[in-house]
């Protein structure tokens, strides 16, 4: 199989959140609706899927046999029935990308024909807006044209990164989970707006806008964090009374925990687990 996706036929097997922000995403970026191919459980869902998108559901099986790549993007807990129905049916020239949180590649490996290359993807929701991260491992059958192939249609939507699968978990708790941390503090933020007596709108523009600003400047600046942070910090001012409330409320090591819980959920998952 070439390297390039131009042409490809992909098929993304569960199509929910993750999957069909990564199917708009390749829409978006020039992939034929023709060549974009979706299942689904619900009948509903497929048909929900073909309207707004002009791409055609098929069956899981006619997905595996159809398509050269094949996204795999059911929650983990259902990856061992899928799967199971599925295995026979895909050749070993297939590529098979999997973005569930959790299960290793060697876990794909054990159940699929002998010698099909598997690999691991954790990308994240903002592939809507094309600014998606997507942290990328090989198995130990794909090839660096499987790679750069994965890397063209996750690029596609937003950065992409190679790492050792032994990162993965850790990724998935940093920039999988990730757009969710800042989405929690956003509304906290904006919470704190109405306590401080601002209409909600208000509170809501005043913190997003910052949060895009400050985002940019982290992306652009080539400054440390702790430096954009000093910047902000007036000796005896506003800034450094709030910031002894998030310290004094452990708001670092809280952090340093939830990403570490994280972490461990996405190894708890790797049997495709409860
Ligand atoms: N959401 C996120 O931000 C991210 C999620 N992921 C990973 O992506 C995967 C999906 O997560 P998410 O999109 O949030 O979950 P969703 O529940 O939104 O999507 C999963 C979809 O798969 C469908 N499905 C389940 N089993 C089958 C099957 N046998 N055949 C066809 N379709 C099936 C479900 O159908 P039904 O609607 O009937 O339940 C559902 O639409 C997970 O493995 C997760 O770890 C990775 C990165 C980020
Ligand atoms: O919460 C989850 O399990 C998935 C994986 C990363 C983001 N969402």
């Amino acid at each position: 199989m070439g390297g390039s996706a131009t042409g490809q036929k992909i098929a993304f097997l569960g199509t929910g959140k993750i999957g069909e922000a990564l199917l708009s995403g390749l829409l978006r970026a020039g992939k034929a609706p023709g060549d974009v191919m979706v299942t689904a459980r619900r009948t509903e869902r497929a048909e929900e899927l073909t309207a707004r998108y002009g791409v055609t559901a098929v069956s899981n099986a006619d997905a595996a046999k159809l398509a050269d790549t094949l996204i795999l993007a059911v929650k983990p807990q259902d990856m061992g029935a899928l799967l199971e129905e599925l295995a026979p049916q895909i050749a070993a020239d297939k590529l098979v990308i999997s973005a569930a949180a959790g299960i290793p590649t060697a876990w794909f490996e054990t159940r699929l024909a002998a010698g099909t290359p598997v690999v691991r993807v954790m990308p994240n929701t903002p592939v809507l807006v094309d600014e998606g991260m997507s942290v990328i491992s090989g198995g130990s059958h794909a090839t660096e044209a499987h790679l750069v192939r994965t890397e063209e249609i996750f690029r596609s939507v937003g950065k992409a990164l190679r790492v050792p699968e032994s990162q993965q978990d850790a990724a998935t708790a940093l920039s999988g989970s990730g757009p969710a941390y800042f989405y929690f503090l956003v509304e906290a933020m904006i919470d704190a707006g109405i306590l401080l007596g601002l209409p909600r709108q208000v509170a809501h523009e005043l913190i997003v806008q910052s949060a895009i600003g400050a985002s940019i400047m982290l992306r652009d600046s080539g400054e440390h964090p702790v430096k954009l942070r000093e910047a902000v910090t007036s000796p005896a001012g506003t800034t450094i009374a709030a910031i002894r409330e998030l310290e004094n409320h452990g708001v670092r090591a809280a952090l340093l925990g939830a990403l570490e819980a994280a972490r461990d959920r996405s190894r708890e998952l790797a049997t495709g687990g409860k």
